[in-house]
């Protein structure tokens, strides 16, 4: 099934210089109240991978957990939390990351994926890839293969998809940006 970019695009708020001076801010909050756009994007997603060899879904903290979420019901497949630092309890490891504004570390619980997992990662956006690229580390610490990142939004010109894809994991996203 195909969707409409221009419709998801039109219902994806951009907003400059936030939270910092020169970042382009795309804001998925008007896409989550447009029921319409909404389906679309999750339709999009289950339709791709309805027939690939996925045994679970990692969504990253906090925008990756809504589309993730979804999927993961329609797919009828486990789903994952990655989460930001200290959300998570009992036993978890841990990666330190930057992003396009700023630095974090993000958690996996150590029991929440067993060796040989085929997981597919999912977050809303792709911009320098810091993000993906530590949940991919987590992953991979417990043993688990990760089959593809997939995301709505990708900004290119930041190379973070690039960056995913030089690790040997494949990208599919909805959306591109050019520019920042
Ligand atoms: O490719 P990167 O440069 O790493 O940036 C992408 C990340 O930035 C945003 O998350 P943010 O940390 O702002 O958290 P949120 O989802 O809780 O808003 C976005 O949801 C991605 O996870
Ligand atoms: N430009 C951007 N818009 C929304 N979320 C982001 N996360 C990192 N860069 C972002």
């Amino acid at each position: 099934m195909s969707y409409d970019e221009l419709y998801i695009k039109s219902a994806i708020r951009s907003i400059a210089d936030w939270p910092e001076a020169g970042v382009i801010f795309r804001d998925v909050t008007t896409l989550f109240k447009d029921p319409k756009a909404m389906r679309m994007v999750c339709d999009a997603f289950v339709q791709r991978y309805m027939n690939q060899p996925i045994t679970h879904i990692a969504s990253i903290d906090a925008r990756g957990f809504i589309l993730g979420s979804v999927v993961a019901y329609q797919l009828n497949l486990p789903l994952i939390l990655i989460r930001k630092k200290g959300k998570l309890p009992g036993d978890t490891i841990s990666q330190d990351y930057s992003l396009e504004y700023g630095s974090a570390a993000i958690e996996i619980q150590t029991d929440a994926l067993e060796p040989g997992a085929k997981v597919l990662v999912f977050d809303d956006l792709i911009a320098t890839g810091g993000t993906v690229l530590a949940a991919i580390s987590l992953i991979r610490k417990l043993g688990a293969e990760v089959h593809e990142v997939a995301a709505l939004i990708d900004l290119p010109d930041l190379m973070g998809s690039q960056k995913i894809q030089d690790s040997n994991v494949p990208v599919y996203s909805l959306l591109a940006y050019e520019g920042l």
